[in-house]
């Protein structure tokens, strides 16, 4: 019998014994290897959370004691050991398990994460509580080197020196974001990590050299004045120390005795302590150890080979706009790039190998990108800041205060717009236009396809103003190209005009309501077709013709309803008190879980056959005369 099959409920790794847990490690890392090979998902910070994982799961007792998940993709060791290995199988699937923690999902789930840097914040507030309710659970974060370079992390550690209160903080360093690690911080944890010669006291270099007596205050004196020789006394920590954060480490994050020991000790204390565990990420499977980034987020693969399955390459939309801005790179010396430790995910790293001195990775760092960006184009130099929707989400105020409200040339290139599907509710890009379309000076094109999304990054350089250009995840629609790709500021584009009905689609929804036109063709219903292209600002003359001879629009758009695109349409009709009924298909007011896109369109009615239907049903009662 595997150790692992007496692991079915929380708190049951309690009774494995010491000499097992070695064997259960390796047949965890078996279990997540088989897998994940089948479902995909982020493996590599998985394996390197084995050890990690077990040793906080014996000494915390859940689910009274509390543990959150930095970004939390590296939690399905926890969903392992709190009695769900048998849903790994459903694995960021539509209705099975996430693939980051839920309290929805189990009461061993603290706090949802899937956006970087926030653990230590919500630990400390939960420290915070218990001391206010006078209860006495633990209180665990675990957070990742590359989330250490999130801004929020040191909000929170410099609010944790003043609230003293038990927090234990465990800094899981593999010396890895999703690509290499960035910054100073991730120097200063290499130094660490790499155990530079150092004095091993703990402290305050010169308060224990105070201490010596007669020629202590001297040599302190002395230190004060050599800078060197501080420098050369290199103290693990003393960052931390400094901020009243006491540091332990770093130590080996595959020892689970030394771990356990150590959290066991540290939990004691009733004062924030950061233990800094050293981890390999991908560690227990060749393929994932040679190659972290490729195993960081993976597709269904072949354990053997380790090759993803998918049969063949797509050109993606990340992949178009790589390419063009590499081109429009060598054509304007003015344009730079910026990614937040995304370099791979949203193709900055092409350019970044073109043109390194006008690339930028400033870490997990989305509002730090923005600004930074901002202060770049003061200086008459056009920064593409290319960030997830959902990422950029944590960067709005950057966005209106420091780039709009003075008009900044700031190209956003808003990768993951829409539905990205596996990963779920907190990763889903739906909320971009509603948080943007509001904000003055600010431009926001969809191009409906990849041509069109070449043209629109031209036009964005063109343009001296803020411009965000959103599109999918995912491959790069080919269609539609016959029609011309003219941009012009703030027109939509007219693909075919007939009559009655007008289908209004955004961005990707083109391609969805491309099916619905041809079908609605076909049965002899012949509707006008328009692609928004600008959502900000909206085509109003296109709005005030179609509104003379038709009696409805339909306006279908992957965006959260309200705020949307949608919504612009609907508030310019209602102004202007024209003759148009307007219908909006988008994502109602709820969270959107994790499942494949078409899953996701078909339960939110945005697939090709709901729309058909509801356009059918809207021909048949609103335009029948
Ligand atoms: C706000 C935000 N930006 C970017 C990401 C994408 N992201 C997910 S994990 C990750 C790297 C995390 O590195 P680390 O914390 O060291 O964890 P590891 O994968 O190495 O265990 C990034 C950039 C995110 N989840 N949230
Ligand atoms: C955990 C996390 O936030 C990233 O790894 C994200 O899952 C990447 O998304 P893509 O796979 O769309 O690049
Ligand atoms: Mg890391």
């Amino acid at each position: 019998m595997n150790i692992l099959d007496r692991i079915n409920k929380p708190n049951d790794i309690k009774d494995i014994d010491r000499e097992d847990l070695p064997e259960l490690a390796d047949e965890i890392r078996e279990f997540l290897v088989s897998h994940v090979s089948e479902t995909g998902g982020h493996l590599a910070p998985n394996l390197g959370c084995v050890e990690l994982t077990m040793a906080l799961h014996r000494v915390l007792d859940f689910p009274e004691d509390k543990l959150i998940w930095d970004v939390g993709h590296q939690s399905y060791v926890h969903k392992i050991l709190t009695g769900r290995k048998n849903e790994m199988g459903t694995l960021r699937q539509f209705g099975g398990m996430s693939g980051f923690p839920k309290t929805s999902e189990s009461p061993c789930d603290a706090f949802n994460t899937g956006h970087s840097s926030t653990s230590i914040s919500a630990a400390l507030g939960m420290a915070c509580a218990r001391s206010i309710k006078g209860t006495n659970e633990k209180i665990a974060a675990v957070i990742g080197d590359g989330s250490f370079t999130g801004g929020m992390v040191y909000e929170a550690m410099n609010n944790m020196a003043d609230i003293k209160t038990g927090c234990l903080v465990v800094l899981n360093d593999n010396n890895m974001s999703i690509d290499r690690n960035v910054g100073g911080m991730s120097t200063y944890l290499s130094k660490i990590r790499v155990g530079q010669q150092y004095n091993d006291f703990k402290g305050n270099v010169e308060k224990i050299l105070m201490k010596i007596p007669v020629a202590g205050e001297h040599l302190a004196r002395g230190l004060k004045k050599s800078k060197d020789s501080i420098k050369q006394i290199f103290v693990p920590g003393m960052f931390f120390e400094e901020l009243g954060v006491t540091y332990i480490g770093p130590i080996d994050g595959h020892d689970i005795d030394v771990m356990e020991a150590t959290f066991r000790k540290a939990l004691k204390l009733n004062r924030p302590i950061l233990v800094h565990v050293k981890t390999v990420k991908g560690k227990g499977y060749t393929h994932a150890e040679r190659h972290p980034s490729y195993f960081h987020g993976i597709d269904p693969f072949d354990i053997q080979t380790g090759k993803v399955m998918k049969d063949r390459k797509v050109m993606t939309n990340t992949g178009v706009f790589a390419r063009k801005l590499v081109e429009l790179g060598k054509a304007d010396p003015r344009i730079t790039a910026i990614t937040a430790a995304m370099g791979k995910g949203t193709g900055v790293a092409a350019f970044a190998a073109e043109f390194p001195d006008r690339a930028f990775d400033v870490g997990i760092a989305e509002e730090h990108a923005v600004t930074f960006a901002a202060g770049l184009a003061t200086s008459g130099l056009v920064p593409v800041v290319a960030i997830y929707s959902s990422f950029l989400q944590r960067a709005y105020d950057q966005i209106l205060h420091d780039v709009c409200l003075q008009k900044l040339h700031v190209i956003f290139a808003i990768d993951r717009s829409g539905l990205v599907g596996a990963d779920g509710d907190t990763h889903q890009g739906i909320f971009d236009t509603a948080f943007l379309s509001h904000i003055p000076n600010m431009t926001i094109i969809a191009p409906k396809n990849r041509y069109e999304l070449t043209r629109a990054m031209e036009w964005a350089v063109a343009y001296d103003g803020p411009v965000a250009l959103k599109y999918s995840r995912g491959e790069a629609y080919y269609g539609l190209k016959e029609y011309n790709v003219d941009i012009e500021y703030g027109r939509s584009e007219m693909i075919h005009r007939g009559q009655k009905l007008a289908i209004v689609a955004v961005g990707n929804m083109v391609q969805e309501a491309e099916k619905v036109y041809d079908r609605l063709l076909a049965d002899g219903t012949n509707v006008t077709f328009v692609n928004a292209r600008f959502l900000k600002p909206i085509d109003t003359d296109m709005i005030d013709e179609l509104s003379k001879d038709h009696k409805h629009i339909v306006v279908i758009e992957e965006e959260i309803k309200h705020g949307g695109y949608g919504s612009l349409v609907e508030e310019y009709v209602m102004d202007r008190h024209l003759d148009v009924d307007v219908t909006v298909c988008a994502i109602e007011d709820t969270f959107v879980q994790h499942g494949s896109v078409e899953e996701l369109r078909r339960m939110l009615k945005l697939d090709a056959d709901s729309l058909y239907d509801r356009i059918k049903h809207i021909i048949s009662t609103d335009c029948t005369e």
